[in-house]
């Protein structure tokens, strides 16, 4: 069954103008590593929503948009992948990009793909979602992948979101709208400016003429559910990974053989671990190990990259909304901006989402990440039947993730206040005052970072008068500042921890380094809901200013900018957006 892993042979292009140069760059390694789904269509054609018993990937033609306008690009992932700006509005990168590959040039292929995928929910498995009630018709219902390229070195899988009908569609249209789009594509390019790992954004097309209805709120509404049917154009946003193999993915695959389904279930879960193992831990896996020992060190490695990716988004106010396991990337980056938000209040259980239920909110993350880990561990599980000594240290792994997750979570806290190490006392007053004042979270930790002398800067970031606030709260206020600058004058900083100057001598700090040192830790700005809501409202009827504009200040959160950015972007949430739908809850995300 295993066919050979394909040889990164692909020609060096210095710079791509041209789809032509693009071509030159594909290295199709998922289709010509893994196996295809024998009931398909090798063209593509079949959109039929369908059950898919065995093989790694249908091959699917994606479904163009009618008429495609040019929204977005993303210029900072073009410069690093050596593309050249004007590209994004070619005829023909255009066409790839808007769904239709049927003119593409060799090597490149005029078919693509869709996976299928399980899905757990905070680490119960369910089948519920699948529409034959087995799972097998489960997976990327609009996420089809037109290529794959190795570019400068690495290997980039380009995936169209929105690219219409696959058999895993369940009966719907494989569409996403100009409004989710807008958001996954400013989000993803966000999230790398912040410095967490996330997909990328390549482009962003809408279509002039095509539309969709989607349930959503009207104007102002309070409903927890939309109110209302409205007509949306479609759109095809372009997201960028090494791979977008799922934890979900896994599971299905695991499920599959733990139940023996086929003859080959076992051999394709092999096969799907070590295509994962090549995309996304090359660098962490020594080749020579047996099968049963890369499981042990890919889930050691997960295990790494997740705990972290979690105290990130916790560190920029980053609420993912719907960590299922389909949603959790098995390579520990952040992946499908669906019903996400960046939090205004800080609140732990901060949940933007209004299906996704208190076990995704905000400071729950890490037991989310947790289950998500667990059902990770035991996809894999069956590839170790034969060493129960590897079952057992894979439980360990397990067992020890929520001490990891603690431990990455102290490390966050100190980052943010500027400390070398986590204070408990310190941290547990600040929670509560932070509670109870309520505060902005990214406005307090950038008012912190400045080390104010007393409590009168951080009050920009108050939602509350203190003189209307419960007798006392100011002074605790105070009492807790006191405490922190004296803990910040006496502490030594391993400068490394911090992740800014890489020199690992312990050393002490000047103001103004603890200061620069908490600023690249604390965003000025984040991509908050009611700054999205005008930005897609706009570009709806055909105005994409707002959206460039967001993108050029979101693309640089660190940096102070001018006095105009501070003026419309570092603020807290105005009273009159609590409570509306669309804007401080949502519901669905398509
Ligand atoms: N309009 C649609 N047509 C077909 N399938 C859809 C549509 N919307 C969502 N799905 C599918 O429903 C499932 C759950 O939706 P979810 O909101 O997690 O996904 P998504 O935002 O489309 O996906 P992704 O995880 O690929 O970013 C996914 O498998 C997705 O492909
Ligand atoms: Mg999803």
């Amino acid at each position: 069954m295993t066919k050979q892993l394909s040889q990164h042979t692909s020609a060096t292009v210095e710079t791509v103008e041209t789809v032509d140069d693009l071509a030159k760059l594909a290295n199709y390694s998922l289709m010509d590593t893994l196996n295809s789904d024998p009931d398909a269509t090798t063209n593509g054609d079949d959109h039929r929503a369908r059950q898919v018993f065995s093989g790694h990937y249908v091959p699917v033609k994606p479904t163009l948009i009618e008429n495609p306008e040019y929204v977005a690009h993303s210029q900072r992932f073009f410069s690093e992948l050596g593309f050249a700006d004007s590209m994004a509005q070619s005829a023909d990168f255009i066409s790839l990009f808007s769904g239709d590959i049927s003119q593409v040039p060799e090597p490149m292929r005029k078919v693509g793909w869709a996976c299928g995928y399980a899905l757990s929910i905070f680490g119960t498995e369910y089948i519920q979602q699948c529409p034959f009630r087995t799972g097998n018709g489960y997976g990327d219902g609009r996420a089809v992948s037109v290529l794959e390229a190795v570019i400068k070195g690495k290997r980039w899988e380009m995936q169209l979101k929105g690219g219409g009908r696959t058999p895993y569609c369940r009966g719907a249209d494989g569409r996403a709208v100009l409004r989710s789009s807008v958001r996954e594509f400013l989000a993803q390019e966000h999230m790398h400016a912040l410095g967490v790992p996330t997909s990328r954004s390549l482009s962003l097309y809408v279509s002039k003429t095509e539309t969709v209805q989607r349930p959503w709120y009207s104007e102002g509404s309070n409903s927890q559910d939309p109110d209302q049917m409205i007509t949306e154009a479609v759109a095809i946003s372009t997201r960028v990974a090494s791979s977008f193999i799922r934890v979900g993915q896994l599971e299905l695959f695991g499920r599959r053989a733990r139940k023996q389904e086929h003859p080959h279930a076992m051999a394709e879960l092999e096969q799907l671990m070590l295509h994962l193992v090549d995309r996304e831990y090359a660098d962490a896996i020594d080749p020579q190990l047996t099968n049963a020992e890369k499981v042990l060190v890919l889930a050691g490695e997960f295990r790494t990259r997740l705990t972290s990716l979690v105290s990130n988004w916790i560190r920029v106010g980053y609420c993912q909304g719907n960590f299922n396991s389909d949603n959790c990337a098995a390579g520990g980056f952040t992946l499908d901006y669906g019903p996400f938000g960046f939090c205004d209040v800080f609140n732990p259980q901060y949940q933007p989402w209004t299906g996704g239920g208190q076990h995704f909110a905000f400071l729950n993350q890490g037991v989310a990440a947790e289950r998500n880990f667990l059902m990770f561990c035991t996809a894999l599980s069956p590839l170790l039947a034969s060493e129960p000594d590897y079952v057992d240290q894979l439980q360990q792994l397990v067992n020890g993730f929520s001490a990891e997750m603690q431990a990455k979570m102290e490390q966050m806290w100190a980052a943010k206040l500027g400390l070398g190490a986590f204070n408990a006392a310190l941290f547990d007053e600040l929670e509560t005052l932070m509670l109870q004042t309520p505060v902005d979270y990214t406005l307090f930790f950038r008012e912190l970072s400045a080390l104010p002398d007393d409590i009168g800067a951080l009050k920009k970031s108050f939602y509350r008068d203190l003189a209307l606030a419960p007798a006392g709260l100011e002074q605790r206020w105070s009492a807790w500042l006191t405490q922190w600058q004296s803990l910040l004058d006496s502490t030594v900083v391993d400068s490394s921890e911090v992740g800014s100057t890489g020199d690992t001598n312990t050393q002490a700090r000047s103001r103004d380094e603890i200061s620069a040192q908490m600023k690249a830790v604390n965003p000025k700005y984040t991509l908050r809901e009611w700054l999205l809501v005008p930005a897609y409202q706009q570009a709806s009827v055909g105005n994409y200013a707002p959206v460039r504009e967001l993108q050029a200040v979101m693309t640089q959160p660190y940096a102070e900018q001018s006095q105009q950015v501070e003026d419309k972007y570092y603020r807290t949430k105005a009273s009159e957006f609590f409570g509306v739908g669309g804007c401080s809850h949502l519901s669905c995300s398509s």
